[in-house]
């Protein structure tokens, strides 16, 4: 029976594919025995470059953070902000829970007076059934912690179960126990519409901050700019969520060099952003009554783990956690939240003062020259070019080249 293209190996896939004998060769250069098993239809390793943001200071102790990231002056910005932060005893952390992930069983067409003398009655078959779903995680002190039904609009409601999760992100577990705790709601049956885990992350809040003196970003003037523009993120979710994104350039890249769950800590960010009823910025910058320190903090949900989940698969998240030293859990979060915030101080400065252009298109230029055709050490010398005459563009850079390689003919 001819197998279906799932079942065939990683090198038969690409046979299947019919692709020109260049893009074969292409793709099975790229195939490695590493990644085939972690997703589905496997047929090529897609590389991100790594960077390195050389001295994150949190909670007095240096990191040396891996990123990943495709996008030019990201890594910069993470070494700016942290450099200028660093300057004044780095980042201050306050983690305020535990590792809790969250899960819900959905009713509908519910009776919310028989669901909750139902969860009141049942409460103890519910913590023995999410205990017998999972004993190994009871057995290290984690598990089902908590039980609440909340009444929704239009007869519907939400069993939220918290789980406490230990080293792991967790999210199969909370899975496996709500579909487990499930089962005892045999009687509502017909009511439950499902039963997942939620990213909303309510129990898994991290604060980072930063308290520095104004001289260390360039001065009263350079501080009151970046607390004006940052103020604009409160007001106007058109700003919040392009400074947003900026928290993110470097959060993410951290998330992902620790084969973590991006999409996970994103979605869970942004519904944080909006958690007042309006989106706004995550992070508050601001002037201390005597205007000669500026203020810092950023404050979000991080689900994510130190194993489980695809970390252990991969070879270079093992790797960079092992160059992070080895981080615990919370410690590993707070890296996380605190280059956020490195890369959210560094863009407001740009931002509110020379403008984003000048250091971050200095970076693009790089990647301009590669997208006209520059290689090896053209690379450098068209964004040279480009920096000489102050104009990075594509037609430029086409220009630049020409003449590279006609003084090089
Ligand atoms: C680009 C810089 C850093 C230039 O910054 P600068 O002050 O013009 O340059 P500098 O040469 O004085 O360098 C200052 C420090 O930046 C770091 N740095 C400098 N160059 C490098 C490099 N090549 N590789 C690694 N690190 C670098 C390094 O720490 C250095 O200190 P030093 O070590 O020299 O004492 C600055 O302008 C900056 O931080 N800009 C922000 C860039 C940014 O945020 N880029 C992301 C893309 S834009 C975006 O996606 C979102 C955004 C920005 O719109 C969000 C928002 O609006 O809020
Ligand atoms: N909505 C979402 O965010 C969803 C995400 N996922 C994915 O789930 C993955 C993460 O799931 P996890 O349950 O974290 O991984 P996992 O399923 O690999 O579980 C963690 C494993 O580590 C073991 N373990 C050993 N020591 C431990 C300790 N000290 N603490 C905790 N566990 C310990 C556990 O027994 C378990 O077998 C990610 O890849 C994510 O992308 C899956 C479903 C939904």
């Amino acid at each position: 029976m001819t197998k279906k293209f799932y079942q065939l190996s990683a090198r038969e896939r690409l046979e299947a594919m019919d692709l020109t004998p260049s893009l074969t060769a292409f793709y099975r250069e790229r195939q490695s025995d590493e990644m085939p098993n972690l997703i589905e239809n496997y047929f090529a390793d897609f590389t991100l470059p790594e960077g390195l943001l050389r001295h994150l200071v949190v909670d007095g102790r240096s990191y040396q953070v891996p990123m990943v990231t495709e996008e030019p002056s990201v890594v910069a910005a993470a070494n700016n902000g942290a450099r200028l932060v660093g300057q004044a005893g780095g980042f201050q952390s306050h983690q305020t829970s535990q590792s809790l992930l969250g899960g819900q069983i959905l009713f509908q067409d519910v009776a919310i007076d028989e669901l909750l003398a139902y969860v009141s009655e049942q409460r103890e078959a519910i913590f023995e059934a999410a205990k017998l779903a999972k004993p190994s995680m009871v057995e290290r002190g984690d598990g089902l912690k908590d039980v609440q039904i909340r009444s929704l609009a239009g007869r519907r409601a939400s069993l939220d179960l918290t789980v406490q999760t230990g080293e792991a992100m967790g999210a199969n577990a909370v899975n496996t126990i709500l579909e487990a705790v499930k089962a005892v709601f045999q009687p509502f049956s017909k009511n439950i519409v499902a039963a997942i885990l939620t990213n909303a992350g309510h129990d898994a809040l991290v604060t980072v901050t930063t308290q520095m003196p104004v001289s260390l970003v360039g001065g009263l003037a350079v501080a009151k700019a970046i607390v004006s523009l940052s103020a604009f993120g409160k007001v106007d979710p058109d700003r919040a969520v392009t400074e947003n994104k900026g928290i993110f350039n470097g959060l993410s890249a951290v998330v992902l060099a620790t084969g973590n769950d991006y999409r996970a800590v994103e979605a869970a960010g942004h519904a944080y952003a909006g958690s007042t009823g309006r989106y706004q910025s995550l992070s508050t910058w601001k002037l201390d009554d005597t205007g000669e320190f500026l203020l810092g903090s950023l404050t979000m949900p991080v689900n994510i783990g130190r194993l489980g989940g695809a970390i252990a698969a991969m070879p270079m998240a093992q790797r960079n956690l092992e160059l992070l030293g080895a981080p615990s859990l919370g410690a590993l979060k707070k890296v996380i939240v605190a280059t956020g915030l490195a890369n959210n101080l560094a863009a407001l400065k740009a931002v509110s003062g020379p403008g984003i252009q000048a250091g971050h298109m200095r970076m693009q230029a790089r990647t301009l020259a590669i997208q006209v055709g520059a290689v090896g050490d053209e690379v450098l010398k068209v964004a040279n070019g480009l920096a000489a005459e102050g104009a990075v563009d594509q037609n430029h850079a086409k220009k630049i080249l020409g003449e590279i390689r006609k003084n090089d003919a």
